[in-house]
């Protein structure tokens, strides 16, 4: 298994002096938040983290409380998400059999989140993402801010991340050169069947000063205690293995 954390946005709505997986939560930058759950993977072979280009290299002052796994790769990422995701996929191990990618905004992803994706994928899936049920009710509207229509409540889910894939389909999906919010939109315009796995409330994006605040307030709480929270499920793992 391969991942691809994506951590090269600027964090223009965070509105932060440093790219937003380089902002500080609880005392630690989000992206080692995130590289801490996914290290803890079981069977993670390849592991590439994207970052802006001015970070490219680990060595630079913002590393420093950022715990690098042995082996993993870091690359310079593009302007746009789906730049820096297929910037993450050329530089991941082509003998990855099954390939997440994660966002580090969502840097409280639980471990569990990671084990659901991964499973669904091996069970044959083509496409996976973690879900949550929608509670506003939601319209569509027009350029004009006149609502065009209200969807079925029922059938919206709100997705996060990790999302997962076969290797192939992905790299078939970014290799369409087509643009999309998530990389499960690729897959499922190159014709493919992606399905829901349950995600979680802690897998929220940091986005806004207010979900930063949020996510302070959280990462003392349930993560500390080791229930439902990131790494809570499956033992550290300090570099990564030679399984697919
Ligand atoms: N060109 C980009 C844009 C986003 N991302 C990553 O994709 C994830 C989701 O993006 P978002 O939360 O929107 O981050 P930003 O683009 O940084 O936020 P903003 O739109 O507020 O600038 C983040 O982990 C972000 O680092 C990325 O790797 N490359
Ligand atoms: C991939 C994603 O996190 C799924 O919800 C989301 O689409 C990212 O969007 P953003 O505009 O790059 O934050």
């Amino acid at each position: 298994m391969g991942v691809v954390v994506v951590a090269a946005g600027s964090g223009s709505r965070l509105g932060a002096s440093l790219p937003k997986a380089f902002v500080p939560l609880a005392g630690r930058p989000m992206l080692a938040w995130a590289l801490e759950t996914v290290a803890a993977l079981p069977g993670l072979r390849s592991l590439v983290v994207v970052v802006p280009e001015a970070l490219a290299d680990p060595s630079l002052p913002p590393w420093s409380a950022v715990s690098l796994p042995v082996g993993a790769h870091v690359v310079a990422g593009g302007a746009e998400r789906t730049e820096s995701v297929a910037a993450g996929l050329a530089a991941l191990d082509p003998g990855c059999d099954v390939v997440l990618v994660h966002d580090a905004a969502r840097c409280l992803t639980p471990v569990a989140v990671f084990e659901r994706v991964v499973a669904a994928v091996r069970a044959g899936a083509d496409g996976v993402v973690p879900g949550l049920a929608v509670v506003d009710t939601v319209k569509t509207v027009d350029a004009d801010g006149v609502v065009t229509g209200t969807p079925e409540r029922t059938t919206l889910r709100a997705v996060q991340t990790p999302q997962g894939f076969p290797r192939e389909v992905l790299l078939a999906a970014h290799a369409s050169g087509m643009v999309a919010t998530d990389d499960a939109a690729l897959v499922e315009r190159t014709g493919h069947r992606v399905v829901v796995v349950d995600g979680d409330p802690m897998g929220f994006k940091v986005t806004t000063p207010e979900d930063l605040e949020r996510a302070e307030r959280l990462a003392g709480g349930p993560r500390a205690l080791g229930g439902g929270s990131p790494g809570a499920t499956s033992g550290r793992s300090a570099g990564l293995t030679s399984s697919p």
